[in-house]
């Protein structure tokens, strides 16, 4: 598949503005896409509309080869997989973390009366592992850390065995070590050619893992710069991006960014 989600002059418009402005972006089989911007750029709406939890005021916007509008939400959204924090409020503190991850098979928080096959089981228990907090599967979400739960959320993002992925700041609120154990665990996913188009939200370039390819950088709703990350996510762009000079520096896979 070769357009995994495609905008085409999009706009949403909320409070006799548009928060999203004429946005057209193209996202392609294997790549793993970062979208940094200031607060209010419009980040968390485009991954509203990137996930079909909301519709555009006008343009249209193509997922996994169906354009909303025309296709059953509800059959789309299992195929993608979506991290954000206003998703993990959802999540009822009592909750095992073992169902915390194997209730997204159904899309739904909070285990009731579905049925769950061993198999499945099996794969939140393998999820759990892969992002490092397998021994916490007999847990309660509620006594995790806020790292701890980052890790559960993609886990859980990862059930259903999306086709596309989407995380919105994924690392926020985590300490030093926190993040780069995320980064980490990230960067290993983005780097199995196996694993679904990804589309990360952060606010800092140093949270970009390893093996992201592409940047898209937002300003006022509107794109800025969208491309390859080597070329696009210059000192140039971040600067027009951030409104103030900045200087990026880049080192190997890993960015960083300060005031000049
Ligand atoms: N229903 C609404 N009515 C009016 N304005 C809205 C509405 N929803 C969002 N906005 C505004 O749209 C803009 C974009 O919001 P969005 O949450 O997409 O930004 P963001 O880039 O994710 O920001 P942040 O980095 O702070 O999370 C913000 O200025 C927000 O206040």
């Amino acid at each position: 598949m070769a357009g995994v989600l495609s905008l085409d002059d999009v706009c949403v418009r909320r409070g006799g503005r548009n928060i999203v402005d004429h946005v057209t972006w193209e996202v392609n089989d294997g790549e793993r896409w970062v979208v940094l911007g200031r607060n209010g750029a419009g980040k968390t709406t485009i991954l509203q509309l990137a996930s079909a939890r909301m519709h555009p005021t006008s343009g249209t916007v193509e997922i996994l080869e169906d354009r909303l509008g025309r296709v059953d939400v509800f059959e789309l959204r299992p195929r993608i997989g979506f991290a954000s924090a206003a998703l993990a409020q959802q999540v009822p503190g009592d909750e095992l973390v073992l169902d915390v991850v194997l209730t997204a098979s159904y899309g739904v928080t909070g285990r009731w009366r579905e049925v769950y096959e061993d198999l499945d089981s099996e794969r939140a228990q393998t999820l759990l592992d892969a992002f490092g907090v397998g021994h916490l599967a007999d847990r309660t979400y509620g006594t995790l850390s806020s790292g701890e739960r980052k890790r559960v959320q993609i886990a859980r993002a990862l059930m259903t065995d999306p086709e596309l992925l989407l995380l919105d700041e994924p690392a926020a609120g985590l300490d030093l070590g926190g993040r780069e154990e995320l980064v980490a665990a990230l960067a290993e996913l983005a780097g199995d050619p196996a694993s679904p188009v990804t589309v990360l939200v952060t606010h800092h370039v140093e949270e970009i893992p390893p093996h992201f390819t592409h940047v898209l950088l937002l300003r006022g709703g509107a794109v800025l710069a969208a491309g390859p990350i080597a070329e696009t996510l210059t000192a140039e762009n971040l600067s027009a991006t951030f409104g103030m000079p900045l200087v990026v520096d880049r080192h190997g896979e890993r960015w960083s960014a300060r005031a000049q």
